[in-house]
Order: structure tokens, then C-alpha cells, then sequence
């Protein structure tokens, strides 16, 4: 082992999230991947795995029962949710932190994760432990978190487009409409029916109509911005015949008052600071994010029909996940939020 480097391991890294920490991890200059798990592939080196990682990460994948015996100081759990819980619940009291990609710790209690999961709880304790992770609304939060939960995809397009919003009270909080699109690596390694190329390709429609878990995810988010009022959203994923990219397009009513250049000025200094949130000039297309860390954030004011229409494009596996949960691990580690994240294009 390094001395002074972060001593990280993966949980799930046979997964399309899992191998994309993989890389980020391998290319941090503070961090030493010393384990990668996989309960399918266990013996078989990563790098045999995902063969773009040969001759660069070729740790053999280990089960996640050897997981305490590594001496991490990081786990980054890229498991199911209803999976990760019970790893968490064995784990939290290694003295180590973790990361979890999963929806298991996102919600506010263990009676809202039941309603929308459909599932008890098997941790409730998690929950008064783990801290969202958009480091965009709550970096000092997570400077001092043992555990993180990491947003999921689509409520991280969601949210980017609409906290600043909510939290200057400019848009009617009831009149939200998410309109979301994610490729297919979206829906996790394992192909279904519903998910197989052939029929997503010649078959685009929506799902999940007024039951998906990320809408009370984003609901919950948006009502902190607001000082915990509780508000609603009506939020309809789709999925798209690409490998990867999420878009969201958010409509909401505006406020008296609200014009174009005080929507433009309000998002733009929200996120002036913000490393990974790049406000652009046109609505961007998920072309623009593919491999990046950032999200391209475009606000824009129907003047006719009153309506902020904002677009977010996201890369799902990297500032959806992977980048994400790096950039919270250097606010948990006090590095420099971009540490390690200098390699792809940032703010110019
Ligand atoms: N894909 C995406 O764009 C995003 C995903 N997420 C979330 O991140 C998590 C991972 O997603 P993704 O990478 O897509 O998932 P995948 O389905 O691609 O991978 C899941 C991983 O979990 C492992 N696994 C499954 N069951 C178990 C188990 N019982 N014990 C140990 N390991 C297990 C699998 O490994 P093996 O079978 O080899 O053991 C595999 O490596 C999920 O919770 C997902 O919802 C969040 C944001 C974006
Ligand atoms: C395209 C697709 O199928 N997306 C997944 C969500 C993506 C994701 O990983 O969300 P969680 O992290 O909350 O599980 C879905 O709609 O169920």
C-alpha cells in the first residue's frame, strides 16, 4: 500500500457505475483502488472484466464478504438498492466512510422508502446518518459525512434545474413538470425486456407514470429548498435508444415579477461557484456532456405563456454517479472539490 494515498474500494464494480469509479479512482492522485468486488466474477482480474482497464487496473475481483479485511478508508457501494442497505447496516461501523450509489439512504425516513420502494427498511438507523450528496447544495454537510447518499440520475438533472428556482421562491411550486429522457445504461447491466436494444430502439415511450421513486426523491430535495414546505411534482422518465446521457426538461409557472434576465442572473450567480454545474447559452444536448463530469444547466423564459422551461443534460454514469461520488469524496477527505476531476473539460 501507498502511504497518504486514500485507501478506496469498490462494491459492485462488475456494473456500469462500478467500472466507471473504477477509472476515476485510478486516476485520482490521492487514492489507492485497493479492492474492486464482484460476487459473479470473484477470482477473475477487473481488468478481464472491462478489457479497456488491461495492463491499468488489474486487481482480481474479490467478494464483498473480504471487504472488511482490506482496511478502506472509502467504500462506494455501486450496488441494487434493497442490496446496499444490508451491506451498510454490517458495515457502518468499520470506522469507514461510504458512499452509496443506491436509492436505500436518499429518502427522508424509513416509512416514505416503504411506500415508494414497496420494501421494509432492513437499516432505519441509516437514515438519520446519511447526507445527500449534491455537493452543490450541500457541500458542508458532506465535509462531515460518514455516509453519503449519492443522488440518483435523473433527480440530479432535476434538481440542478431546480433548486435555484424553488430556493428564490421565483416559479409556482405546484405547477412543476419534469420531463426526463436517459439512455440505457440508465437501467443497470442486466438487460430486461423493457430494456433490451430492439425494443427500446423502435419503441420510445414513457414509464413509470406518477409512481417512479425519483419523484418523491426530487420532491423531497426541492421541499428543503423551501424550508421544508412540502410541495408536488409530476415527473415522467423515458428511455432512449442511446448507451448514455440523461436530459430533463422542467416547466414551471413563473412568479410575478420573474423576466428573462432576472432568471438568467439568478441562475447563473447560483451556480457561480460551482465547478460542475455549467450554465450554457442553448439548450444543451446530451452530446455535450457524454464523458464529462459537468451538467449543462439552460434556463429560458416563455414570455408568452409565462413559463420557465429549464434544460439540464447530464452524463448518467459520471456526474449522474461516479463523478458525483468523487467530488464528494474530496469534500469528505478536505481535497480540493475538483481533485482528481481536472482531466475532463471543467468551467472555463
Ligand atoms: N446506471 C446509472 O446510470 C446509475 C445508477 N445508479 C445506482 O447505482 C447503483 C449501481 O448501478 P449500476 O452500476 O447501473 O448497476 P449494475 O446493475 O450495472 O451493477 C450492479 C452491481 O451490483 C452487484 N451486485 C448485485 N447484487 C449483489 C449482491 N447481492 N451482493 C453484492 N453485489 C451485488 C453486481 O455485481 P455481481 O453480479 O458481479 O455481483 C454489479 O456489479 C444502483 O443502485 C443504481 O440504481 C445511480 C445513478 C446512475
Ligand atoms: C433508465 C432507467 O431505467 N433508469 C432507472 C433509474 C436510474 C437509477 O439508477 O436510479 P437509482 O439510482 O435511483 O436506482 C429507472 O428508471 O429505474
Amino acid at each position: 500500500m501507498t502511504p497518504n494515498k486514500i485507501k478506496a474500494a469498490i462494491v459492485g464494480a462488475s456494473g456500469f457505475t462500478g467500472s466507471e469509479m473504477a477509472r476515476l479512482l485510478h486516476q485520482h492522485p490521492d487514492v489507492e483502488l485497493i479492492g474492486i468486488t464482484s460476487e459473479s466474477h470473484t477470482g477473475k482480474p477487473f481488468s478481464t472484466l472491462h478489457p479497456q482497464f488491461l495492463g491499468s487496473i488489474d486487481l482480481p475481483l474479490i467478494s464483498a464478504e473480504q471487504v472488511p479485511d482490506l482496511g478502506a478508508e472509502v467504500l462506494f457501494l455501486a450496488l441494487p438498492h434493497r442490496v446496499s442497505m444490508d451491506y451498510v447496516a454490517r458495515w457502518h461501523e468499520l470506522g469507514v466512510k461510504i458512499i452509496d450509489f443506491s436509492g436505500d439512504f436518499r429518502l427522508s425516513s424509513p416509512e416514505v422508502y416503504a411506500e415508494w420502494y414497496g420494501e421494509t427498511h432492513r437499516y432505519p438507523a441509516g437514515f438519520g446518518q446519511a447526507v445527500y450528496g449534491l455537493p452543490e447544495l450541500y457541500a458542508s454537510e458532506i465535509q462531515q459525512a460518514d455516509l453519503v447518499a449519492n443522488p440518483g440520475c435523473y433527480p440530479t438533472a432535476s434538481l440542478l434545474s431546480l433548486a435555484p428556482l424553488v430556493q428564490k421562491d421565483l416559479i409556482e411550486p405546484d405547477s412543476i413538470i419534469i420531463d426526463a429522457k436517459s439512455g440505457l445504461t440508465g437501467a443497470g447491466v442486466k438487460a430486461s425486456a423493457g430494456t433490451h436494444f430492439s425494443e427500446v430502439n423502435e419503441n420510445f415511450k414513457a414509464y413509470g407514470l406518477g409512481v417512479h421513486r425519483h419523484t418523491i426523491e426530487i420532491e423531497e430535495q426541492l421541499s428543503r429548498q423551501r424550508g421544508k414546505q412540502p410541495l408536488q411534482v409530476q415527473f415522467t422518465p423515458h428511455l432512449l435508444p442511446l448507451d448514455r446521457g440523461i436530459l430533463v426538461t422542467a416547466y414551471a409557472k413563473a412568479k410575478a415579477g420573474l423576466d428573462a434576465a432576472r432568471l438568467q442572473e439568478t441562475v447563473a450567480s447560483f451556480y457561480a461557484d460551482k465547478p460542475f454545474v455549467h450554465v450554457v447559452p442553448e439548450s444543451p444536448g446530451i452530446k455535450t456532456v457524454r464523458g464529462s463530469h459537468f451538467a449543462a444547466v439552460h434556463p429560458f423564459f416563455d414570455q408568452r405563456t409565462g413559463r420557465v422551461i429549464m434544460t439540464c443534460a447530464i452524463d448518467n454514469l459520471l456526474k449522474g454517479a461516479a463523478s458525483q461520488a468523487l467530488h464528494s469524496m474530496n469534500l469528505m477527505f478536505g481535497l480540493p472539490e475538483t481533485r482528481g476531476l481536472e482531466q475532463l473539460p471543467l468551467k472555463p
